[in-house]
């Protein structure tokens, strides 16, 4: 039994049962029904296999670490023009870490310090108010943004709360005009009261630094620069703020379970706390993301392992969490408009020699799927692209 004084004041109710001795109501006084432990409650509990190891794998070096400074300097080549050597030698680490890991870190991307400092401090702000106030934007079926505190991945429930919000119309998620439409629209909490500009100028600058990654993997792949540019027309992007609380039992529980992103590229923001794991490819192993300050992790989504025809590959992540400090996350999420079709990317199939391996689907409906298993019971499997996958 974990004996824990919990050091987070504001964590949300249900994530904790009150383990008592003796009869009656729980009181902190007197000996009957007193009360003895914080335990996690049993939805949160991983199976054996899932849970984290006790020590925590650093694989040398790391993810791969990407410079982008070239990118303050010069502009990236449209149309096939000749790269600068410093471009063309960013190309292929991007290149080589989207191949091997399918995550890297960047640092020098460009996106102000103080718009990521502001940014987490609002989400930092909101996460510690009152639950009657962060309930005031409460996500549900006719809301599909704003706050949340019962996410399941992998049919268990995460240790985190959640606030989701999009930067622009929610044309990327519906058709204007549906209920649908109506259910993307942001809810902004009261407090903090700089919050909405927070939210708003960070995902700005975060949209501009994922259309410069969407073109050096699209060189990466030797395609014309701009040629995934035209699917962001009515893009469905979104971003998270994530907020994983002190933990008692961080051996049994998960922040956020196992799991790939299914949309083109995630930029992640990350605290000085650590807590993300990913799946090293060589090995299965799972490799802690050491925070740098001031810099992004990179992940390339599902999409571009179909766009890309499995060259590359969506590498399985997960959050672990502590029993002594919160930890807070920004993740960008670059998504394509609702109406897309993701299928191989046609330059890079050949039907003798390379065939494509997927076959197309239809992005709105894959992520509605998604999104509407966070309101079911949690049972089965959700949407996968290997359900797309064509027979060998
Ligand atoms: O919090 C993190 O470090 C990762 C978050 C993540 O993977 C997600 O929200 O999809
Ligand atoms: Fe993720």
């Amino acid at each position: 039994m974990v004996q824990w004084n919990n050091p987070c004041k504001n964590i949300v109710p249900s994530f904790l049962r009150k383990e008592t001795k003796g009869k009656g109501k729980p009181t902190h006084s007197g000996t009957k029904g007193k009360i003895m432990a914080f335990v996690v409650e049993p939805a949160f509990i991983q199976a054996p296999e899932h849970r984290p190891k006790p020590t925590i794998t650093e694989a040398a070096g790391g993810i791969p670490l990407i410079d982008l400074s070239p990118l303050l300097h010069y502009p990236i080549p449209v149309d096939g023009g000749a790269a600068p050597p410093a471009v063309s030698a960013m190309v292929a680490e991007v290149e080589a870490a989207c191949r091997e890991w399918g995550f890297f870190q960047v640092i020098n991307h460009g996106v102000p310090s103080e718009l990521l400092d502001n940014i987490m401090a609002a989400a930092k702000g909101f996460f510690a108010l009152p639950m009657e106030e962060k309930r005031q934007v409460k996500r549900d079926k006719a809301k599909l943004l704003g706050y949340d505190d019962t996410e399941h991945t992998k049919n268990v429930r995460d240790w985190k709360e959640v606030f989701d919000f999009i930067f622009q119309d929610p044309a990327g998620f519906a058709e204007p005009g549906t209920d649908e439409y109506y259910a993307f629209k942001n809810q902004w909490p009261k407090y903090p009261p700089s919050f909405k500009e927070a939210c708003e100028t960070y995902a700005t600058a975060a949209n501009e630094l994922a259309f410069k990654l969407l073109e050096l993997i699209a060189l990466t792949l030797g395609l014309p620069a701009k040629r995934l540019n035209g699917f962001f027309k009515d893009q469905s992007s979104f971003m998270r703020l994530n907020y994983y609380p002190p933990c008692p039992s961080p051996h049994l529980a998960l922040g956020l379970n196992r799991h790939k992103d299914a949309g083109v590229l995630t930029i992640l923001a990350q605290d000085d706390v650590e807590g993300l794991d990913v799946k090293r490819r060589s090995d299965g192993e799972w490799i802690r993301v050491k925070p740098i300050p001031n810099s992004y992790v990179i992940n390339v989504g599902d999409i571009v392992q179909v766009w890309s025809n499995d060259k590359y590959e969506s590498a399985e992540h997960r959050v672990c969490v502590n029993s002594e400090k919160a930890r807070c996350s920004v993740p960008f999420f670059f998504n394509p408009a609702h109406y897309v079709t993701v299928q191989p990317l046609e330059e890079l199939i050949d039907e003798k020699n390379s065939p494509a391996k997927y076959n197309a689907y239809n992005w709105g409906e894959f992520f509605k799927t998604r999104k509407n298993s966070n309101f079911k019971k949690p049972g089965g499997e959700n949407i996968q692209i290997y359900h797309f996958k064509k027979a060998e």
